[in-house]
């Protein structure tokens, strides 16, 4: 009956407006198709980017099983010079694994293990970092390093702020070193020691001994520094010849001394970052575990390393004195470059020995350590051309290989080194 009553009704309308709302009905329906379809576009998109995502993963993940160097590059927040600037920002996060650079001639993609942008936490960041803990524990030579431009945030990378509000990965590796020793603590036996020094000016410091020739701790004779020279044992492993090695049996004991490593190192102001370090700090975590039921000995080393940042004297306004330590940065880190970029081309001469920087790197850059580059960039404009030789450098890092392994010495062989140290102490005295 009211079907025949609406027939009726549409019957008695005029024509005009018949014809006007079958329009809009029509248009209702176009409506409904073209957000369906808008969602199915998105859906689409959603999982090509998922996919994308996934497969930068997984291809990451078999590059590192191959023993490819890792990188992630990390992007710092722009900073008050910056901002006063007016310079646009030009990096761009796209997702975990790349980037976008809009360079002077378009814009630049770049692919790392991972991404971190300007919003990351220390917290986050080290998530990443910290399975290379567990690998020191199990006797791997692990290398962690950053890289990057004056004031791009190696430092805030690698030690933290200066209050340690943020820790960065140094003293959280401490910590992680020390948590996973307890968890393990009725297996294993184990021994932390630790060397801490600085390139400055091409001379290898003892950051354990101050610039004076004092040692810092109360039981060291005073006396003139020791020269310190970068060797390397039968395994290629480096090891700082006539620097002080100190153990340490908590994560507190072991920032305490890295506390007072970073008292002696050589910081100052330039036009580009207020607290500039103009040396290369290198932290030396040497961990032994001896296995309680096979008498079994492994010997892992954690090598930390923030390099001074590149710089144009122009831009940093260095004069005098600073001068010189930005030429011998920029030096060590041209020879730097030279070794990655013989290694990444697969060259049959590696040019480690044209800087002590190389030669403490030797075991990290095409050695037998596990290694993380972490390539610091600003997000300005202003920087365009520091980001984009940093981020250039970075890639040809990802394309070397190194072949790590791990240092385990059975009982017997453990034993003998002992006699052997033993001997050769006695000897000495
Ligand atoms: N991700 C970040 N979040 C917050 N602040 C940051 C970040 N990265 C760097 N900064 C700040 O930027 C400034 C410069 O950083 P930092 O000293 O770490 O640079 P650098 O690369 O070590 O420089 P240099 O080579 O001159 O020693 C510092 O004040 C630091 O706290």
């Amino acid at each position: 009956m009211s079907e025949m009553e609406d027939i009726l009704r549409q019957e008695t309308l005029p024509k005009t407006q018949r014809s006007v709302k079958g329009v809009g009905q029509q248009l209702l329906l176009l409506q409904a198709q073209l957000k369906r379809e808008k969602e199915e576009r998105k859906k689409i998109i959603e999982n090509y980017t998922s996919e994308r995502a996934m497969r930068k993963k997984y291809y990451n993940m078999v590059e590192e099983m191959k023993g490819k160097i890792r990188v992630f590059c990390r992007i710092r927040p722009v900073n008050r010079s910056e901002a006063t600037q007016g310079g646009a920002i030009v990096v761009d996060k796209l997702d975990d694994y790349s980037i976008t650079v809009e360079a002077p001639r378009g814009p630049r993609e770049f692919q790392f293990d991972k991404v971190f942008s300007a919003r990351a936490s220390q917290e986050e960041l080290f998530q990443d970092v910290n399975r290379l803990m567990q690998s020191v524990i199990d006797g791997y030579n692990v290398c962690i390093f950053a890289y990057g431009q004056t004031g791009s945030g190696k430092t805030f990378t690698m030690v933290g702020d200066k209050d340690q509000k943020n820790p960065g990965i140094m003293p959280r590796s401490f910590n992680a070193i020390f948590d996973i020793m307890r968890e393990n603590s009725s297996k294993f036996d184990f021994k932390v020691s630790a060397y801490m020094l600085e390139l400055y000016n091409d001379r290898l410091q003892d950051l354990f001994v101050s610039q004076a020739g004092e040692a810092h701790s109360q039981t060291q004779s005073h006396g003139p520094t020791k020269r310190v020279e970068i060797k390397r044992n039968r395994k290629g492993v480096v090891f700082a010849q006539g620097a002080e090695t100190k153990e340490a049996s908590s994560a507190q004991e072991l920032y305490a001394l890295f506390q007072q490593a970073c008292a002696n190192r050589h910081i100052s102001a330039t036009r580009m970052n207020v607290e500039s370090s103009r040396s290369h700090l290198i932290v030396g975590i040497m961990v032994e575990s001896r296995n309680l039921t096979n008498g079994s000995v492994n010997t892992g080393k954690l090598s930390l390393v923030d390099l001074a940042g590149s710089e144009r004297a122009a831009k940093t306004g260095a004069k005098d004195h600073q001068l010189k330590e930005a030429n011998s940065i920029n030096k060590s880190l041209s020879a730097l470059g030279d070794v990655i970029s013989a290694l990444s081309a697969e060259l049959p001469h590696v040019p480690y020995r044209n800087s002590k920087l190389t030669q403490v790197m030797q075991d990290s850059l095409g050695g037998n350590a596990k290694t993380l580059m972490i390539v610091n960039i600003s997000p300005s404009e202003y920087n365009i051309d520091e980001t984009l030789t940093s981020l250039i450098y970075a890639t040809r890092v990802k394309a070397i290989t190194n072949n790590a392994q791990r240092n385990v010495d059975s009982k017997e062989i453990a034993q003998l080194k002992e006699v052997c140290a033993v001997a050769t102490c006695d000897a000495l005295i």
